[in-house]
């Protein structure tokens, strides 16, 4: 019989078994943002395809990799297909983040910067990592957080030439070999994935985003893509949505979730803008993260978290956006 045709109760008795064993596998995994959580319905969910939008440099593969560290932390397993960051780079965000969250105030926490330059040092004096670092207050104590989940966080350097959609598949497959339950899937980003040169790029994203939300399917899983926006999105004075990602309208069809990130400031309604001269400062702090589908629960929500760029996060406590926001143009000068 075909494994995909399901008898319903058989699907009781495997909710039944599921909730009497709590080693076995997931079907939801907390983003760690407990309020974009609470709108989602718990988290990620299994079988489905979430979308992280937004205009370059708006925080998108911060925001998606703080995610990765949740979850890799809560002890399940994450891939993540980095078409961008080498893994070291992406591991200097995470030390610097994890002495961000340790510390009590931030702006005395190791930057990423700070531990670049211990990874990258080129003195020749044979000190090793732990000894560099331990030279920054909560230096130890952060390479010790990232070392505890380390084993779970698999980082997969994709390139666009050569990561197509089996490549994806087979690294999928091997972390569940190696760990025994299927991983959190993250691809950043998925214009980036590997299609024959024939096809046009709607065809290309749309195949890709198809291949996804089936990887999704077969292995039970979440999978967070990055989506790049087209150009009508990254002009200035214009807000960022769904349909602005960039490459096929399939996108946002085949996504189960879509997540847009914007900077506050150039969201933000003009009349707080003009007329409150401290909040223009201040909203350029903080990005606007907006809830364009949501198959389980409630679409439009506004939640804005803290930007943190130098320690590679956000602040995970965010709230909801309470100003008005613009539908499309923005208060340019
Ligand atoms: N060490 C650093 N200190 C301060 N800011 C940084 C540092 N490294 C990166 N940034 C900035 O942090 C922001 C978020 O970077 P991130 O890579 O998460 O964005 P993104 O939306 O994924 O970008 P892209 O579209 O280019 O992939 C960028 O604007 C980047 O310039």
């Amino acid at each position: 019989m075909d494994p995909k045709l399901l008898a319903a109760r058989d699907v009781l008795e495997r909710v039944d078994r599921r909730l009497l064993d709590p080693e076995s596998d997931a079907i939801v995994w907390p983003t760690g943002f407990a309020l974009l959580d609470g709108e989602l319905g718990g988290g990620l969910r299994a079988g489905t395809l979430t979308l992280l939008a937004g205009a370059q440099g708006q925080g998108k593969t911060t925001f998606a990799f703080q995610m990765a560290r949740h979850a890799a932390r809560s002890g399940r397993p994450v891939v993540l297909l980095s078409f961008e960051l080498e893994a070291e780079t992406l591991l200097q965000k995470a030390i610097s983040a994890a002495a961000a969250e340790r510390s009590s105030s931030t702006r005395s926490a190791l930057t990423v910067q700070d531990v670049r330059a211990a990874f990258e040092a080129s003195d020749n004096t044979g000190i090793g990592l732990p000894e560099r670092l331990s030279e920054h207050p909560g230096g130890i104590d952060a390479l010790t957080a990232v070392t505890q989940y380390a084993p779970q966080l698999y980082i997969h350097r994709s390139t666009s030439t050569q990561t197509t959609l089996d490549v994806i598949r087979a690294a999928v497959k091997d972390v569940l070999v190696e760990q025994g339950v299927a991983p959190l899937v993250l691809v950043d980003y998925l214009q980036k994935v590997c299609m024959p040169d024939h096809l046009s790029e709607e065809e290309q994203v749309t195949r890709v985003t198809e291949g996804l939300k089936d990887l999704s399917i077969e292995f039970e899983c979440p999978v967070v893509a990055i989506s790049a926006s087209d150009r009508a999105g990254l002009e200035p004075g214009t807000r960022m949505r769904a349909r602005n990602m960039r490459g096929s309208t399939s996108l946002a069809y085949e996504a189960d979730v879509v997540l847009i990130l914007s900077s506050k400031s150039d969201v933000v309604a003009r009349h707080h803008l003009m007329y409150a001269a401290n909040d223009g400062a201040h909203f350029k702090e903080w990005s606007v993260l907006t809830i364009e589908k949501n198959r389980s629960g409630r679409t439009g929500g506004e939640l804005e978290f803290r930007k943190q760029f130098e320690w590679g996060r956000f602040v995970a406590e965010g709230q909801y956006v309470s100003e008005k926001l613009v539908d499309e143009r923005i208060y340019t000068e």
